[in-house]
C-alpha cells in the first residue's frame, strides 16, 4: 500500500529532526567555529539519539516531562533539545547570566526532571538544584562534559562512541509543549512562555517567506540559545536543510572574522552587536543575504550606517510569545519607508488597538495586539495568560502603528510610557530628539520617581566620541537643542553620562539599570 494517498501511516510523526535526516543525511546540519568540528544531520542525528538515550533512563513519574538546559550557545545544546524533542520532553532553557536565586526561582516554578549543564555551569546547576531541595524533587544534574563533581552525571558520551541502541522517538503533535522559555523581562517578574511544536515550526515556515532559502544557506547563531533569536535559527535551518554556524559568543572581531572564514549568507543580530559590528570596520562578504536584526529597535542612525555600508538589513519586531518574527521588513523597504518593521509574516495578524481595546485607524498609534499560529497557547501561569489576551489576540505592551498596507512602526514598550504631571511623554520621541544632536551617540529616556510630578524625564546620553572609556559631554548645548524641539515637560529633567546603555542578555536597554545610573550619577538640571 506504499504511496497510496489515503493509505494509513503506520509510523508516528516522529521529531524535525529524524523528518531532516530522513530526506537529508548527508548534507552539513551544524558547523562549531570553537573546534572546527562540522556534523551531517546524520551525525547529529545519531548524537541525539544517544543523547536521548541517557534522557530515557531517567526516573520520571509526572506526565509532562520537563528539561531544564543551563548552557552557553553550543552544538551540545542543539544535541540535547533536539533529544529532548526525541523523547517527548519539554525543554526549558536557562539564562547562564542569571543568579543562583534567580535560577532557583525559574527552576521551582517549572519542575524539571533534570538540569543538563556544561562545565562552566556545574556549579550553578548544583547550588540550584541544592537550592529547590526542600520545595520541590531536586532534578538530577546532568552535564555534557566531563562531570567535576560526584552528584553529576554525564549525559553526552564521549565523542565517536557509537554503542547506544537505537530510541523509539515518541510520536509529535502539532500541539505538543516544545519549549517553555523566560522572556527576559526589564520590568516584573520574569513571564513563562510555552512554546508547541507547532508555533516553532509556524514561525519557521513564515520567516521562510520573507527571507528566503538558499540551499547554500549558512546561517550564524551568535545570540545566546537560551533566548528565542538564538534559537529560532536552529528550528529555521532544521526545516530547510540548512547549515547553522554556532559562536560561542559575539565579538566584534571574531565575529567579523567568522562572517568572512564561513561565507555566512545569513545572521541574527541584535542592534548594539550590528553597531560594534560596524565600528570594527566590517564589511559585508557578497555571500551575505540578510542580517536579521531585531530583540531592540534599531536606531535610524545604525540603518542609515547598514545601508551606506551595503549590509542588507532586515529590521524584525518579535518575542518570545510568538517564537519569534512577528514582522520583518526587507532593505527595499528600509530604504523607503523609514523606521519600518515591514509587514507581518504570512498568517501573522497585528491589530492596533487604543486604551479600549478598539482598533483604531491606520496611522493612528496604539497598542499592537497579535494573533497567528506562532502565538503561544499561554503562559505557565494561566493568570498572565488571561490578562494578555483579549478579542484580537495577545497584547503585546509595544505601542506602535500602522501604513495602510500594514506595515508596522514599533514606537515604544506601553509600559515605557512616561507620565509627568498628567502628560503622556513618549520615550522614543525624547530619545530621537536628543540623538539628533552631534555631540549625542545614543541616549535611553526612563521615567524617574518625582514628588511633585509623579514621574520626571530622566536620560542618559552616551557622548559621540565617547567609545574609549571616559564619557564626557557638554550637557548646555544638548539641554538649549531640547529647548526648541521638545515641550517642557518632556524635556530631561536629570541628565547621566556613560560610556554604553546598559542591555539586557538580548539586547534591550535594561530600563531599571538606567534608572539607577541616574539615581546614582545623574544630574538634575
Ligand atoms: O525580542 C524578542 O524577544 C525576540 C527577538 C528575536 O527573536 C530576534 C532577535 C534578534 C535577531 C533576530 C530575532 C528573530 O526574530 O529571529
Amino acid at each position: 500500500m506504499d504511496g497510496v494517498i489515503g493509505a494509513p501511516v503506520d509510523w508516528p510523526t516522529r521529531d524535525l529532526l529524524s523528518h531532516r535526516t530522513a530526506a537529508t543525511p548527508q548534507r552539513t546540519a551544524l558547523i562549531d567555529d570553537e573546534t572546527g568540528a562540522t556534523w551531517t544531520f546524520a551525525e547529529l542525528d545519531q548524537r541525539v539519539d544517544q543523547v536521548a538515550h541517557v534522557l530515557e533512563t531517567l526516573e520520571i513519574d509526572h506526565g509532562q516531562p520537563r528539561i531544564a538546559v543551563l548552557m552557553d550557545t553550543r552544538p551540545a545544546f542543539v544535541s540535547v533539545f533536539f533529544a529532548a524533542m526525541r523523547t517527548g520532553m519539554t525543554v526549558v532553557p536557562l539564562n547562564v547570566r542569571e543568579t543562583a536565586s534567580e535560577l532557583a526561582a525559574k527552576v521551582e516554578r517549572t519542575a524539571p526532571v533534570a538540569v543538563v549543564c556544561e562545565e562552566a555551569t556545574e556549579s550553578a546547576a548544583l547550588e540550584v538544584t541544592a537550592a529547590v531541595e526542600s520545595t520541590a524533587t531536586a532534578p538530577t544534574v546532568l552535564t555534557v562534559d566531563e562531570p567535576a563533581r560526584e552528584r553529576t552525571r554525564r549525559l553526552c558520551p564521549a565523542a565517536g562512541s557509537d554503542t547506544a541502541p537505537s530510541v523509539d522517538p515518541v510520536s509529535l503533535e502539532r500541539d505538543d509543549p516544545l519549549v517553555i522559555m523566560f522572556t527576559s523581562g526589564t520590568a516584573g517578574e520574569p513571564k513563562a512562555v510555552r512554546l508547541t511544536v507547532g508555533n516553532l515550526v509556524a514561525s519557521a515556515t513564515a520567516s521562510a517567506f520573507r527571507l528566503g532559502v538558499d540551499p547554500g544557506d549558512r546561517w550564524l547563531c551568535c545570540l545566546p540559545m537560551y533566548h528565542m533569536g538564538g534559537l529560532a535559527p536552529v528550528l529555521r535551518s532544521t526545516l530547510y536543510g540548512t547549515t547553522v554556524v554556532i559562536q560561542r559568543s559575539f565579538d566584534r572581531h571574531e565575529t567579523a572574522r567568522v562572517l568572512d572564514e564561513y561565507e555566512i549568507t545569513g545572521v541574527s543580530l541584535v542592534p548594539t552587536m550590528c553597531k560594534r559590528l560596524l565600528d570594527a570596520g566590517w564589511e559585508p562578504t557578497a555571500d551575505l543575504r540578510f542580517v536579521l536584526l531585531g530583540g531592540a529597535p534599531a536606531s535610524s542612525e545604525l540603518l542609515e550606517r547598514c545601508r551606506a555600508a551595503d549590509v542588507p538589513v532586515y529590521p524584525t519586531y518579535g518575542m518570545t510569545e510568538t517564537a519569534s518574527q512577528i514582522a520583518t521588513a526587507t532593505p527595499a523597504e528600509t530604504a523607503s519607508h523609514e523606521g519600518t518593521v515591514g509587514q507581518p509574516l504570512v498568517f501573522t495578524d497585528v491589530t492596533v488597538v487604543d486604551d479600549d481595546g478598539e482598533p483604531v485607524s491606520a496611522g493612528e498609534p496604539g497598542e499592537l495586539v497579535v494573533s497567528g499560529p506562532t502565538v503561544t497557547p499561554g503562559y505557565l501561569e494561566a493568570a498572565q495568560t488571561d490578562s494578555a489576551v483579549g478579542e484580537y489576540g495577545l497584547h503585546t505592551g509595544d505601542v506602535g502603528y500602522a501604513d495602510e498596507n500594514g506595515r508596522l512602526w514599533v514606537l515604544n514598550r506601553r509600559s515605557d510610557r512616561i507620565v509627568t504631571g498628567g502628560e503622556n511623554v513618549d520615550p522614543g520621541e525624547v530619545i530621537e530628539t536628543v540623538c539628533a544632536h552631534p555631540a549625542v551617540e545614543d541616549a535611553a529616556v526612563v521615567g524617574l520617581t518625582d514628588p511633585e510630578w509623579g514621574e520626571r524625564v530622566g536620560a542618559l546620553l552616551i557622548p559621540a566620541d565617547g567609545r574609549d572609556g571616559d564619557a564626557e559631554i557638554d550637557l548646555e548645548p544638548v539641554l538649549e537643542y531640547c529647548e526648541t524641539r521638545l515641550a517642557g515637560f518632556k524635556r530631561p529633567k536629570t541628565v547621566g553620562v556613560a560610556d554604553a546603555l546598559p542591555r539586557t542578555a538580548s539586547g534591550t536597554v535594561d530600563r531599571e539599570a538606567v534608572r539607577d545610573r541616574l539615581r546614582e550619577t545623574g544630574t538634575d538640571v
